[in-house]
C-alpha cells in the first residue's frame, strides 16, 4: 500500500483578556482529546529553575544566540519580561504539527499582531468574557492576582476587547459566558480539525 499522504495540521491561536477562560478551555480540550493537541516549547534568555529541563519546560538560549535568531527572524512572536527575553519560533510549532498534533498558541494581542505578519497557517480565535464586571469577579475568584495585577488586568482587557473588533485579526470570537457552551463553540469551530487529526493518526497506528 502507498505510504498515506499526511497533511500537516494548522496551528490555533488562542487570544484574549486574562481571566476570559482561555486555559480553563484548553484544558478541557487536552482532557477530551489528549492526542490531538500540543503546545509549542517557547525559548527563554532566563535560566533553568530546579527540575526544569533544556528542550521540556523551555528551550533555554543565552541572550545572544536569542537576538541573532530574532534578527534571521525565526520567532513568530517574542516579548520581554523582568529583563528576560521570551519567544515562540517557528521550527518549535512546525516541530508539533511534524508530529501531527495541533499547536495551540495562547497569546496576548501583540503577539497575535505578530504572527498574523507572518506565514503560519493558523486559525484565530478570541475568547471573550460576557461582561467587565465578570471577568473582574472570574479575576478575583481565581485568587492568583493581587489588586495591582487585577487592575493591570482589567485595563489590559479593555485593550484586548477593542483589538478583537479589528477586521483582519480574529477568524472566530467566542463568548464564555457558561462554560460548557463555550467549550461546544470551540469544539465545533475546530471540529474539522481536530477529526482530520485523530482521522490520521489512526491510520498511522494501523499502517504500524
Ligand atoms: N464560563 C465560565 N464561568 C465561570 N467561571 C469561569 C468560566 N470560564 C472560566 N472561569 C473561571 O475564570 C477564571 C479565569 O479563567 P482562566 O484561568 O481559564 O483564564 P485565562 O484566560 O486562561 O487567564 P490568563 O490569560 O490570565 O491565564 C478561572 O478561575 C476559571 O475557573
Amino acid at each position: 500500500m502507498p505510504p498515506t499522504t499526511s497533511v500537516k495540521p494548522r496551528a490555533v491561536v488562542l487570544s484574549g483578556p486574562s481571566g476570559s477562560g482561555k486555559s480553563t478551555l484548553i484544558a478541557e480540550l487536552f482532557k477530551e482529546y489528549p492526542t490531538a493537541f500540543a503546545f509549542s516549547i517557547s525559548h527563554t534568555t532566563r535560566s533553568p529553575r530546579a527540575g526544569e529541563q533544556n528542550g521540556r519546560e523551555y528551550h533555554f538560549v543565552a541572550r545572544s544566540d536569542m537576538e541573532n535568531m530574532l534578527n534571521r527572524g525565526e520567532f513568530l512572536e517574542s516579548t520581554e519580561f523582568s529583563g528576560n527575553l521570551y519567544g515562540t519560533s517557528k521550527k518549535a510549532v512546525d516541530d508539533v504539527a511534524q508530529t501531527g498534533r495541533i499547536c495551540l498558541l495562547d497569546v496576548d494581542k501583540q503577539g497575535v499582531k505578530n504572527i498574523r505578519k507572518t506565514n503560519l497557517s493558523a486559525l484565530y480565535i478570541f475568547i471573550s468574557p460576557p461582561s467587565y464586571e465578570i471577568l473582574e469577579q472570574r479575576l478575583r475568584g481565581r485568587q492568583t492576582e493581587n489588586e495591582a495585577a487585577i487592575e493591570k488586568r482589567l485595563k489590559e482587557a479593555k485593550e484586548s476587547m477593542e483589538f478583537s473588533k479589528e477586521p483582519g485579526m480574529y477568524d472566530h470570537v467566542i463568548l464564555n459566558d457558561q462554560l460548557e457552551v463555550a467549550y461546544q463553540s470551540l469544539k465545533n469551530i475546530l471540529r474539522k480539525d481536530i477529526d482530520g487529526v485523530l482521522e490520521q493518526q489512526k491510520a498511522t497506528n494501523t499502517a504500524k
